[in-house]
């Protein structure tokens, strides 16, 4: 089963991209991590937001691996604890499909896209910055893995 992070942004800072990568590393073979990061739409052109998220939601459409679970990440989703995301992870792996996790832009995701969560989930009541939440989901889901597993990187 892969988790694929499909997230608008190439372009992330260094911390980011390094942070992600430390936790992306730590999966095991049988639960990769993948990130799908497609471009962001110029904020530059004139369009409108509806154009520019539409755009951006095809190319995370592009990004995402057929027949997949689709979990969408935003800030009014289900509120879950790091218990109940490994409860999902469980759930997740026993159907054997992959799991595509939609990270939006600046301006969030188009709600066409949305419309088609099979799940919503929120990391906090806070609005992230899309870099902190590759980084925050990457640790989350590793963490979820670990209480799955029994790991000791989760103590309770
Ligand atoms: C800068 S935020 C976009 C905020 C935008 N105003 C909105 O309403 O979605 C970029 C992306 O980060 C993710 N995000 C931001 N805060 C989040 C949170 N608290 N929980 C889960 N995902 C979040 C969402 O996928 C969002 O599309």
């Amino acid at each position: 089963m892969r988790l694929v992070l499909c997230a608008v942004g190439q372009k992330m800072p260094a911390w980011a991209d390094e942070a992600y990568e430390d936790f992306a590393k730590r999966f095991p073979p049988e639960m990769r991590l993948a990130l799908k990061a497609v471009k962001a739409e110029p904020r530059t052109t004139g369009k409108s937001t509806e154009q520019l998220m539409a755009a951006e939601a095809q190319r995370l459409e592009a990004a995402c691996p057929k027949g997949a679970r689709r979990v969408i990440l935003d800030e009014r989703g289900d509120r879950v604890t790091s218990k109940q995301l490994a409860q999902r992870l469980e759930t997740w792996r026993g159907d054997g499909r992959d799991v595509a996790i939609f990270i939006g832009g600046p301006d969030g995701l188009d709600p066409a896209l949305k419309a088609t969560a099979d799940e919503m989930l929120r990391l906090s009541d806070l609005t992230l910055p899309h870099a902190f939440v590759r980084v925050l989901l990457a640790e989350g889901l590793y963490r979820a893995w670990s209480v799955m597993e029994g790991h000791p990187y989760h103590r309770e």
